[in-house]
């Protein structure tokens, strides 16, 4: 059975996306089966893994999620593209924005992406779920399909502020609709070692966290322009440029993910 992690923060800009599309392939090239799920309408995890979100037309999580009762609805193996550089992907586009509509007057709304993965859990060690960046029914879904949560987190006072709130809501899925769902860890993201104030904040997280006895994960991803520009060669920074600090922390990150398993 699949360990299906949710990769949440509804701050923008966290390194979501390049966490899913990084820690994803380092996952497969470890040996892992892993499936992608981009659940963010920006699509931005298909960009990152070479593949053009418009072109997909209507084989994306949308058709098989959202229209699930409609006669447009596409069945999950019809959606998921393979081998995308070692793993298989469930990709979206801007049609996904209108889930936070279509979903709302669904049945048993919260629990749709749930479903649909449920016949494919086997065929995988783990499920990444890229989240948008809003504590919307997609997040939602993804919480309640999860098994745990990693949070991206930017090493700066303001990307600090919202997690209460997302922390809260993890707390509120938890005592209503997953009693299992946990916390995979806090992932310090974008860290600038030369700078006093991500420095001073890296250890703030790790003190306030460490107290409510949070996991911080040891790794922390270091700012660096590869990240950048990894989405425009279509693949991530452990293919592109794999011998840089960048790429060797998402490594590391694969080694204390699968010590928790
Ligand atoms: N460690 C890093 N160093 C430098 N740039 C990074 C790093 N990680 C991510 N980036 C860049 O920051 C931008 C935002 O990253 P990403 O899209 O992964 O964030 P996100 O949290 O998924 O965003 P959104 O909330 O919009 O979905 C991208 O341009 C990405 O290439």
């Amino acid at each position: 059975m699949s360990r299906v992690i949710a990769v949440v923060n509804q701050k923008g800009g966290v390194a979501k996306t390049t966490t899913v599309a990084n820690l994803g392939v380092a996952l497969a090239q470890a040996g892992q089966r892993c499936l992608l799920v981009d659940s963010d309408p920006q699509g931005s995890l298909a960009i990152s893994l070479g593949q053009d979100p418009d072109s997909l037309a209507s084989h994306t999580l949308y058709e098989a999620m959202v229209l699930a009762d409609e006669g447009a609805h596409k069945d999950l193996k019809d959606v998921i593209l393979h081998d995308q550089q070692g793993v298989d992907l469930i990709p979206a586009n801007l049609e996904l924005a209108a889930a936070e509509i279509d979903l709302n007057s669904q049945y048993a709304r919260e629990y749709a992406l749930s479903r649909l993965l449920a016949p494919v859990r086997d065929a995988y060690d783990f499920i990444l779920v890229d989240c948008p960046p809003q504590l919307g029914i997609l997040t939602i879904n993804a919480l309640v399909a999860a098994d745990s949560v990693l949070v991206p987190l930017a090493t700066n006072y303001l990307a600090l502020r919202g997690l209460q709130l997302l922390l809260r809501t993890v707390r509120l899925v938890q005592s209503r609709l997953n009693a299992s769902l946990r916390i995979e860890g806090l992932l310090p993201t974008l860290y600038d070692r030369r700078t006093s104030h991500h420095q001073e904040t890296l250890q703030e997280v790790r003190r306030i966290f460490g107290e409510q006895h949070i996991r911080v994960f040891e790794t922390v991803i270091p700012r660096s322009v590869r990240f950048e520009e990894s989405p425009i060669t279509g693949t991530p920074a452990v293919v592109y440029a794999p011998n840089t600090p960048g790429a060797q922390a998402y490594r590391e990150l694969v080694q204390e993910v699968l010590i928790n398993a």
